[in-house]
């Protein structure tokens, strides 16, 4: 028997989502909030004890999925990815792993798990076969809210599935959390982006390139940079609690861009200069007061100026508006972060902010019925452990 923990992190977005699908730049930090798995990977059981079972327990919504490995086998077939060559789930695929969902009877409260049920029973067949297993999820974030439940969710699988896979060689001695090799972290991403593609549809990949690498990051087409902040940068991270699936978001930002391709054309190459802008300011030293403030009002400024066409790109919502008034009540800017459509708010807390400001705006965020979250922005990608 063998045994691994993995953790990855969720992220905000500091400028560019949507955008960032159809090309343009997008800036994104780690948070400190992350998903948990632990895998155990059990050996074969002799033939007459039958073949064993693929388990999936989420222990968060006290859900426990389990698949015969001999069900897998007849519904799948024989034909395996090489877990060292990540692939993208075929159609046909999609249909038949939907099946296997199906057939679990997901609570209907609950059916917008399906999709992360689907995207486990790819990468696990793919990356481990019908090899008899458990693995075990917990998240310390809030699900389907831009804060990238779903890249975690992919990044920290994926890491615990390759950990004991042939893909890696690894030392299943370590007892301490460690990192991947940046070779070993860049299969992983490009696994967890074939998950990604089960939950959003069309990703265009920062959400499981920042949960893998960490820190912050410029992206643009498949390509990142790291970026370090020149000074500290304090976020308030508020969820409106109002639900919304990033796929459906996604894809009507899209439909609103074959009805308007010009125009949204515009929209996005504007977002991309917002985003290159932001990138430059947030790496540039500021130490003394005045040019703390100055970056401070910089970065308030294209928060504001990406939020205005997010609202033009359809994806804003009343209660993201309600934050939105609020925060400016204090003089505050604020963006949506994620795809938007209800999720979270980012607001900029100035560094010369009184405490007593950020305490009286975070009780009226609160008194609306919203949750206000503190998260560490720019911190640690995927990390594994053997203990
Ligand atoms: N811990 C988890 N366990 C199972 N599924 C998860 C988990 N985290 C995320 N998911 C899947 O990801 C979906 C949410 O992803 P998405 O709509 O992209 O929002 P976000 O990534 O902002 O949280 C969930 O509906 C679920 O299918
Ligand atoms: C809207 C988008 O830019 C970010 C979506 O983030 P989230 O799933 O809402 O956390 C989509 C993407 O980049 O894949
Ligand atoms: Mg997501």
């Amino acid at each position: 028997m063998a045994e691994v923990r993995a953790r990855a992190p969720g992220k905000i977005i500091l400028s560019g989502e949507h955008a960032v699908v159809h090309g343009s730049t997008a800036v994104a930090a780690a948070i400190d909030l992350c998903t948990h798995v632990s895998f155990r990977l059990d050996p074969p059981l002799p033939p007459e004890n039958g073949d064993g079972s693929v388990e999936l327990e989420l222990t968060d919504m006290g859900l426990v999925f389990s698949w015969s490995s001999s069900r897998l086998k007849e519904v799948l077939g024989d034909g395996f990815a090489d877990s060292s060559t990540p692939v993208s789930c075929s159609p046909g695929r999609i249909k038949l792993i939907a099946a296997l969902v199906e057939e679990q009877n997901i609570p209907e409260a609950k059916i917008w798990l399906s999709s992360g049920v689907s995207c486990f029973l790819y990468l696990y067949t793919s990356i481990q076969g019908y090899k008899r297993g458990k693995v075990v999820v917990t998240s310390d974030l809030p699900l389907g809210s831009g804060l990238g439940s779903s890249a975690s969710f992919c990044v920290s699988l994926v890491g615990a599935l390759l950990a004991l896979s042939d893909a890696m060689s690894v030392d299943t001695s370590q007892t301490e959390w460690f990192k991947f090799s940046k070779n070993e972290l860049e299969l992983v991403n490009r696994w967890a982006f074939e998950g990604e593609k089960i939950i959003h549809g069309k990703p265009s990949g920062i959400d499981n390139t920042v949960s893998t690498f960490g820190g912050m990051i410029q992206f643009r087409l498949g390509e990142l940079t790291h970026i370090k902040s020149g000074a500290p940068l304090r976020m308030l991270i508020t969820n409106t609690k109002v639900g919304r699936n990033t796929k459906a978001l996604v894809a009507g930002v899209s439909e609103r861009a074959s009805r308007h391709p010009d125009a949204m054309a515009s929209v996005f190459t504007a977002v991309d200069f917002i985003s290159k802008e932001l990138s430059a300011i947030i790496q540039a030293p500021a130490q003394d007061d005045i040019s703390i403030t100055a970056r401070e009002e910089k970065i308030e400024e294209l928060m504001e100026m990406n939020q205005g066409l997010l609202q033009c790109m359809g994806v804003s919502h009343a209660a993201i508006e309600t934050v939105l008034r609020t925060t400016l009540k204090y003089k505050l800017a604020s963006k949506l972060t994620g795809a938007g459509g209800g999720g979270c708010v980012l607001t900029l807390l100035p560094t010369l902010l009184p405490s007593t400001v950020a305490d009286k705006v975070i009780a009226e965020l609160d008194s609306c019925g919203f949750q206000c979250l503190k998260a560490e922005v720019g911190g640690r990608g995927l990390e594994i452990c053997f203990s």
